[in-house]
């Protein structure tokens, strides 16, 4: 089938053809006719950049896929949805980038450049650090020459790190087929083995593909090995799954994947039928709000077809709406007028409030009776902390960001409090420290929110003696814990009670000369070891030494299980092990369920009054060490008073750690220099710096400047 260009770009190829060399003419001509496969080959090849095929293929890429391609297109295709799945870093995003270049959706820079990296980490802090935080869907148009058809490719970009598996979860559920891509330098890691296990029990087919072949350390066919062995995929030569080898940098087998997704997809995918006879039911996996188009949900129809101008419900709320837009991204927003069975895009009905756009919801005709869709198990947060704005009158606009937020990230549960201190706030119930992090970071960047976030706490049980521990009591915050000296009064009705804490099971990897480094941490975070293994590198790092998990090493590889307390790994764990392992460790874990631990809280005073969001729960033996770190915390931040201020560290009723900030020294100067300037300009300093205490915090009579006080939660 011959691809559809706008005239203008048609007759600039047939003038290039009549000046071009004959190896060029042919590639050219299969732009006209269709062979684009020739075409997106020869992208990649080296020196091509000045010539008339890399030039007629930028204007063919220029070109919006409106231009290319009638909206009307997108609704009439078979669909075939995939999704890319692998462990942190692995190269999923880049392998989408290359994916949309190979079938025009996105340009493809001069001299073959890549110009839109990373095009589906579209948040800002997704490309500040390199990570993917949302999945991202987006359909494509692949013109295969060797079925003579155009198909419709919806790919979801799932993330990587562990915290976000919820979200990986939920975009795998419309999907047929996942790209399981291995680094060639790594081998299969904690990760890759975790979203294997998902997308096996959702019913994909897999498709095996080994990334970064381009890099001197790569070693595919350890790789080969590894998912024969460890995942029992049928890729040894000879077997029928076999594994694409691939370059997403360079570009080198990616075409093979589009085909081989053509094939798989085609034995899989059902028709979009007509969309006449069918009771539509669609799956809403996501949604946004959009501050000019309002609530915007994401949803995979299974059955039948959904237009503009439908009047649907939904099966969760009973409310009506009326479909007033309805369309795909590729990338950006194109409005089809219909979406089909197996098609996924976005809807926009008359949603008022944030929350209506349920995920796990079913849409449906108004009026037609349907089953509702099996929807998803809510996330239970793992971390708790609070959230406080910087300047208290701020806090209607926090919460009103939070709530925005959280719709678009449905693993965020929250709830208003308020501190004696910090006055008004929101509790967040949060997936880990690293999704404590971006939640902040999307606070600030999409809804420019600078909050003062409090220490991480995770759930504790309180289970009382002879009672089942599935109805124990839960606490989250500090504040709800029992009084040490109560719990220790023989006379205490709450004498017996045990304390449980959450575990979790850390997998640890990297290269064999870590593992003292490592084996330390873990037994500082009151870990306990159960499993050790030792694995062989993938031949030798770029630069020849041995680089470990992280590239290639030359080295042979620890993985290491440990038992650990989830609150030990919530704080700074993960940057102290990268510290210690020179960059070079990965870490995973899964829950573990609950262990009795001695547990107390650690309550804070400044000159008697209590310091509440500074509470904590820690274990016994660390009670001391902490208070420590603490109470001088607070020391650097206090500022001098016109009395000395007690800071104390309390267990129960004993004080565990103090300082003491002095008084300000009397001035026995002033009155010196009266009627100078300068002395005039210094008071009126003076008074302006009062101006700004008064902007400060009241803790008893200390005032405190809320700045400090953000300061006191980022010091590490
Ligand atoms: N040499 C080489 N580098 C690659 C290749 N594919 C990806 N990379 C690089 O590997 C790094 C990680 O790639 P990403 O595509 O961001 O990885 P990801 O799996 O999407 O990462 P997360 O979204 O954080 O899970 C980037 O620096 C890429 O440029 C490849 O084929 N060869």
């Amino acid at each position: 089938m011959a691809v559809r260009l706008i005239r203008p770009i048609n007759s600039a190829i047939r003038r290039h053809l009549a000046t071009a060399p004959p190896a060029s003419s042919a590639a050219l001509s299969g732009l006209i006719t269709g062979k684009k496969s020739n075409l997106l080959n020869s992208r990649f090849a080296p020196n091509q950049s000045k010539s008339p095929v890399h030039q007629c293929q930028r204007l063919y890429s220029a070109l919006s896929p409106v231009q290319r391609h009638p909206p009307s297109l997108y609704g009439q295709l078979q669909p075939i949805s995939f999704s890319i799945i692998a462990h942190i870093d692995h190269g999923k995003s880049t392998l989408a980038d290359r994916l949309l270049e190979m079938t025009g959706t996105i340009p493809i820079g001069a001299d073959g450049q890549v110009i839109n990296k990373q095009v589906l980490d579209s948040l800002k802090v997704e490309r500040e650090r390199g990570i993917t935080v949302k999945s991202q869907a987006v359909s494509m148009i692949y013109d295969d020459v060797t079925t003579k058809q155009k198909w419709l490719l919806n790919l979801i970009d799932t993330p990587g790190h562990v915290d976000f598996a919820y979200e990986v979860s939920r975009s795998l559920s419309a999907c047929q087929i996942a790209l399981l891509v291995v680094d060639a330098t790594q081998g299969i890691q904690s990760q890759t083995l975790s979203v294997f296990r998902v997308a096996m029990a959702r019913g994909l087919r897999i498709i095996p593909v080994i990334n970064k072949i381009d890099l001197p350390g790569a070693s595919p066919d350890a790789v080969l090995d590894q998912l024969h062995e460890r995942l029992g995929l049928n890729v040894l030569p000879g077997e029928s799954e076999e594994a694409i080898m691939v370059s997403a940098k360079t570009g080198k087998g990616v075409e093979d994947v589009l085909k081989r997704l053509v094939a798989v997809g085609s034995e899989s995918t059902q028709d979009v039928g007509d969309g006449q006879d069918e009771k539509m039911r669609s799956l809403v996996f996501d949604s946004w709000y959009d501050s000019y188009k309002g609530v915007v949900a994401l949803i995979s129809v299974k059955d039948g077809a959904i237009r503009k101008g439908d009047k649907i419900a939904s099966a969760h709320s009973r409310k009506r709406y009326e479909v007033l837009d309805i369309g795909v991204n590729s990338p950006t927003a194109i409005a089809t007028g219909i979406l089909r069975k197996g098609q996924v895009g976005w809807v926009i009905c008359n949603m008022k409030s944030v929350p209506e756009a349920s995920i796990g919801d079913t849409l449906h005709h108004d009026k037609v009776k349907v089953d509702p869709l099996p929807g998803f198990k809510p996330s239970v947060p793992m971390i708790y902390c609070s959230a406080f704005p910087v300047s208290s009158a701020d806090f209607p606009k926090l919460e009103m960001a939070i709530q925005k937020l959280a719709l678009n990230d449905r693993s965020v549960t929250w709830s208003r409090e308020s501190s004696l201190a910090l006055g008004q706030g929101v509790k967040l119930g949060l997936l880990g420290a690293l999704h404590m992090e971006i939640f902040r970071a999307r606070l600030a960047d999409e809804y420019g929110m600078e909050v003062l976030i409090t220490n991480p706490t995770v759930a504790y049980r309180i289970v009382r003696p002879n009672e089942d521990e599935n109805e124990a009591k839960v606490i989250t915050n500090p504040l709800e814990f029992p009084d040490d000296e109560v719990m220790r009064s023989k006379r205490s009705t709450k004498n017996g009670l045990q304390i449980q804490e959450p575990m979790v099971i850390g997998t640890l990897t990297c290269p064999e000369e870590y593992l003292g480094a490592m084996s330390q941490l873990c037994f500082d975070r009151r870990g306990e070891e159960i499993d050790l293994i030792f694995q062989d590198g993938f031949g030798t790092g770029e630069d020849g030494k041995p680089v470990g998990a992280e590239n290639a090493g030359g080295e042979r590889l620890v993985i290491m299980k440990h038992r650990l307390p989830l609150s030990e790994i919530v704080t700074d764990f993960f940057g102290e092990l990268k510290s210690k392992t020179a960059g070079f460790a990965t870490f995973d874990y899964e829950d573990d369920g609950w262990q009795a631990s001695d547990l107390v809280r650690l309550s804070f005073l400044l000159t008697g009054t209590p310091l509440d969001a500074l509470s904590q729960i820690v274990h016994r033996s660390k009670a001391v060490d902490v208070a420590k770190v603490w109470t001088q915390k607070l020391k650097d931040i206090v500022p001098r008073q016109q009395y000395e201020v007690n800071i104390q560290a309390m267990v129960g009723g004993r004080v565990v750690s103090s300082e003491k900030k002095t008084a300000y020294r009397k001035d026995v100067t002033a009155g010196l220099y009266g009627g100078h300037y300068e002395r005039k300009l210094k008071h009126l300093n003076k008074q302006k710096e009062g101006k700004k205490r008064l902007r400060a915090m009241s803790v008893g009579r200390v005032q405190i400047p809320q700045e400090n006080f953000m300061k006191l939660f980022e010091a590490k």
